[in-house]
This record gives structure tokens, C-alpha cells and sequence, in this order.
């Protein structure tokens, strides 16, 4: 028999603090219902059901703070303990939520709340791949052939075609020890290299700032899909209707 390990705290925390330019509406996309809930909801759901988590940090797009906190008590979240406003970008967001996170020994599972159909499958292989690794990315092997460009004489011209079997689409939640990805922002923040550039999701902050500590990959699903686009609300509503055993595949 095996000793019992030591439960880690997981905190899932909801990154829902931008203002969905790209889809052109009023209020911020996840504040949009699908399936009679805000797309806001349902991810805040899939973190305060997973038996895995916790606690859930909610970062809302400032201005908006009220109106999550009043979604999250209409549906009786337990697990949230906080609704905090983000930053001017989601780099700013995370920043904020880890050092609402300070003093804390705890995993971090940070998610777009633009994600609204994360699988528990997700969540219980990060918690779980947390036990033997410091950093976790979800992703799923790219359909679609990637192409790098390079500035050619009348405009960007293609200058390579890499190998598509090593090519990968990152998701969330992108899970790590708290102490590590505070680490990777606190060099990131206090490097003037940094400053103003914006990295796109929180295991690039790590490879560049922390480039010794391995990123484990969980498979994600194309269920996980993330609402960029207006056609995106569609696929996600239909997404949702079919369910989880509709046969659509996990990938
Ligand atoms: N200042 C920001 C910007 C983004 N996000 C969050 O990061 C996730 C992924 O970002 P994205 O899809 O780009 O959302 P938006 O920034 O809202 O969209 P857009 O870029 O079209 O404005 C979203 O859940 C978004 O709310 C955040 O927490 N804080
Ligand atoms: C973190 C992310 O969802 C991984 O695919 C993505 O990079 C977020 O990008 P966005 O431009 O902020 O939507």
C-alpha cells in the first residue's frame, strides 16, 4: 500500500477580464448567454463542480465586477471567494490574480473565461499531472498546416512550413505550482524587454522567463474551443446542445 499523498490546494481562476473586441457587442462576450447561461457561467461552473478544486478567483472586465458577483450568487457558486477586477490585458489580468494569490502554497489553474465548455476530464488530468509537474499546458495537435512568415518585398511572404506532427494548439486552463508561474511573471514584469509586449497565454511567459522547467502537456478537446469570433457563439451553442455524448469527438 502506498502513503496517502498530501492534498494540494487547486485554484481555478476565471480570466474574464477583457472586452471581447473581436466580437463588437456592447458588453463584454462573456457576459453573451448560450444555453440560458452567460458563457461567463458556464466556465465558472465547470472549476466550483470539479471535486479537484478548491477555490475559483473570478477576474471580471472592470466596470462589470458587480454584475459577475451577482451571477455568481443567482447561481449559488460556493467555491468563489473572490471577484476581482483585471488589468489592461490578459498578461495584466494574471498578474493581478497571482498576487491576490500571495502566501498561498496552493496549484493555479488559470482558464479563459471565453472557454465555456471545459471538460471535467480537463481538470482532473491537470490537478493530477500537477502531483509530478511544475508547469501544465492543454493542447491538441493542429488540424491545420501552420505557416511562418517572413517580410518579403511587396508584403509578408512564407519562409517556412513546419513540421505539422510537433505542432500544437494551446488551450486552457494552463495549469503550475503557484510559486513557479510567480516566479516566471516576477522576472517578466521586472524586465524592461517585457514591458508593453504582451505574451499571449502563461506557458510562453514560463519558457521564456523559466527556461529549465518542463511544460507537460494534457491533451485538450475541440469541445474546449474559445469564443473569438461572432460564428464562434453558434459553434459553441451547438456545441452545447449536443452535449457531451453527442459522438462529437473530444479531438
Ligand atoms: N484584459 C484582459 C483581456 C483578456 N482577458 C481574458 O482572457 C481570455 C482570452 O482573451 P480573448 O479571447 O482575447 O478575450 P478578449 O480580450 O475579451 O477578446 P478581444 O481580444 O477580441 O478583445 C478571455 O477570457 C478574456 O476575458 C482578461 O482576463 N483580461
Ligand atoms: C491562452 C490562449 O487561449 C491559448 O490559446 C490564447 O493564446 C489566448 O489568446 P487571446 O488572443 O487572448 O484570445
Amino acid at each position: 500500500m502506498t502513503a496517502r499523498e498530501p492534498h494540494r490546494r487547486a485554484v481555478g481562476v476565471v480570466l474574464a477580464g477583457g472586452v471581447g473586441r473581436r466580437i463588437g457587442r456592447d458588453t463584454p462576450k462573456q457576459l453573451i448567454e448560450i444555453g440560458g447561461r452567460t458563457i461567463l457561467e458556464h466556465a465558472i461552473a465547470a472549476f466550483d463542480a470539479a471535486p479537484e478544486i478548491d477555490e475559483v478567483v473570478v477576474m471580471m472586465a472592470p466596470g462589470f465586477a458587480e454584475e459577475a458577483g451577482r451571477l455568481v450568487a443567482r447561481n449559488g457558486f460556493a467555491k468563489v471567494g473572490r471577484v476581482l477586477e483585471g488589468g489592461a490585458s490578459r498578461t495584466e489580468t494574471t498578474w493581478r490574480a497571482l498576487r491576490a494569490l500571495e502566501g498561498q502554497d496552493c496549484d493555479v489553474l488559470l482558464h479563459d473565461a471565453a472557454r465555456p465548455l471545459l471538460e471535467p476530464r480537463i481538470i482532473t488530468e491537470c490537478v493530477a499531472a500537477l502531483r509530478t509537474h511544475a508547469a501544465v499546458e492543454v493542447a491538441i495537435p493542429s488540424s491545420d498546416t501552420v505557416v511562418v512568415t517572413a517580410p518579403g518585398p511587396y508584403g509578408e511572404v512564407v519562409s517556412e512550413v513546419p513540421d505539422r506532427s510537433r505542432i500544437w494548439r494551446a488551450q486552457t486552463p494552463q495549469c503550475f505550482r503557484l510559486p513557479v508561474i510567480r516566479e516566471a511573471y516576477e522576472r517578466a514584469f521586472a524586465d524592461p524587454a517585457f514591458g508593453g509586449r504582451q505574451a499571449t497565454d502563461d506557458c510562453g511567459v514560463v519558457l521564456r522567463y523559466l527556461p529549465d522547467v518542463p511544460i507537460h502537456i494534457v491533451p485538450g478537446s475541440e469541445r474546449n474551443m474559445k469564443v473569438t469570433h461572432p460564428v464562434d457563439v453558434l459553434v459553441a451553442e451547438t456545441l452545447l446542445r449536443l452535449g457531451d455524448g453527442s459522438g462529437v469527438p473530444e479531438s
